[in-house]
């Protein structure tokens, strides 16, 4: 039978990457005319990667961006991001014992982020983390990105899972719209980066802490979503 799999989300779900993004939007928004951007600014923008992140604190502002404009700024937030890794960016607390866990009980584990794939990979790198996963794709590894399901399921194909099988982890309502479009059981986390709380968006379940994330509750997860009892 093909091996179980849990698929993370990565800012704000495994790794606290707040400070280092803010910095970097900060540093590129400096370079036109709308303000620097507050740590619940970033909550509302973030998401869905960092072309999004600039539209919006434009859109904010009621200030025009042209696509040339964009496009400058979203390079200078990525160039300033990418040599800047993994800058202050750490996994949450009980993260790696979490991916212990499931590598231990023989599951297949992947990341599926907005982020895009070259500094997704390279953050994971940096931390030392890319190891435990059979997949890490970004927005521009498909042809479409989260909230779009086939971004999930395409991630748990290439990791060779099954998505009858699978358990997705995040911390946004992208994630949590994302899993429930592909029919996955999704757990969310309450630290992540959401201006409302992931209460409002319905999630299978809700962590505070990844001490939580057990594979009892994996399994149970899995069995619930397709009508089995889960194997005690
Ligand atoms: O960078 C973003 O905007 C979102 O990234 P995530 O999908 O890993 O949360
Ligand atoms: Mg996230």
């Amino acid at each position: 039978m093909t091996r179980p799999i849990i698929v993370f989300d990565l800012d704000g779900t495994l790794i606290d990457t707040a400070p280092d993004l803010l910095e970097s939007l900060n540093h590129s928004l400096a370079t036109g005319p709308i303000p620097a951007v507050d740590s619940a600014g970033f909550k509302r923008f973030v998401g869905h990667g960092g072309r999004i992140m600039i539209e919006r604190a434009y859109r904010e502002h009621e200030v025009e961006l042209p696509l040339d404009e964009h496009d400058r700024l979203f390079d200078l937030f990525i160039d300033h991001y990418n040599i800047n890794i993994p800058g202050k960016s750490r996994p949450y607390p009980g993260v790696v014992a979490a991916l212990d866990r499931f590598k231990e009980a023989g599951y297949l584990l992947a990341v599926c982020t907005n982020k895009h794939e070259v500094p997704a990979k390279a953050l994971l790198t940096a931390l030392g983390l890319d190891k435990y996963f059979a997949a890490i794709t970004g927005q521009d590894t498909f042809a479409f990105r989260k909230p779009d399901p086939r971004h999930l399921t395409e991630t748990i194909a290439l990791a060779g899972g099954d998505p009858e099988r699978a358990v997705m982890v995040g911390d946004s309502q992208t994630d949590i719209d994302t899993a429930k479009a592909a029919g996955i059981p999704v757990v969310a986390d309450d630290f992540g980066y959401t201006d409302r709380h992931v209460r409002e968006f319905e999630p299978t379940k809700i962590i505070s802490h990844f001490d939580e994330l057990t594979v009892d509750l994996a399994e149970q997860l899995i069995a619930a979503a397709h009508g089995r009892a889960a194997v005690a």
